[in-house]
């Protein structure tokens, strides 16, 4: 069910000083800042031959990543993005199987336009999953 990993996200306390190192230190192609107030983050992506980074910042009052920030104060990875080909399917099978889907468990619109889910982090060892159609 699930396939290539689309991106790892890491949480930060400085958004702009983040991409900054991946640009300069560590010589990655960095994207633009991304607004994406349905889902209460600013995103910047950083393209790898095999994968993607996804820098997180909160957006707004309610951002779903405040808690982790507030207990990850110098930022930490915050989840992995696997690619799913039929993410209705892939919903239905893992509530079967008994994990919980966040949210109403309805996809949303993820940052590439396409639809995504997240999987709580409890029920996959501690490993927040977000599943992204393509
Ligand atoms: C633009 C979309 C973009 C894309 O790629 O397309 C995105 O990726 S958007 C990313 C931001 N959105 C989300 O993360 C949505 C799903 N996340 C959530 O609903 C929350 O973050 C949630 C429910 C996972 C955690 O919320 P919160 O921290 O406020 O709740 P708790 O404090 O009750 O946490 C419960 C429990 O889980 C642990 N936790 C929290 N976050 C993580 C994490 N990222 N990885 C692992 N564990 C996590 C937290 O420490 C609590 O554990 P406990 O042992 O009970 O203390
Ligand atoms: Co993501």
């Amino acid at each position: 069910m699930i396939g290539r990993l689309n991106h790892i996200a890491i949480a930060v306390p400085d958004l702009a000083a983040a991409a900054q190192q991946y640009r300069t230190i560590l010589g990655a192609e960095v994207g633009a800042p991304q607004d994406e107030p349905d889902h209460g983050v600013t995103v910047v992506f950083i393209q790898l031959p095999n994968t993607k980074i996804e820098l997180l910042y909160p957006l707004g009052d309610d951002s779903p990543i405040r808690g982790f920030l507030d207990k990850n104060p110098s930022g930490g990875i915050h989840h992995m993005c696997f690619e799913v080909d039929d993410i209705l399917a892939a919903r239905d099978r893992l509530l079967s199987e008994g994990a919980r889907v966040l949210g109403s468990g309805d996809p949303k619109t993820g940052a590439h336009g396409k639809p995504v889910l997240f999987l709580h982090p409890k029920d996959f060892n501690g490993c927040l999953i977000e599943l992204e159609e393509i």
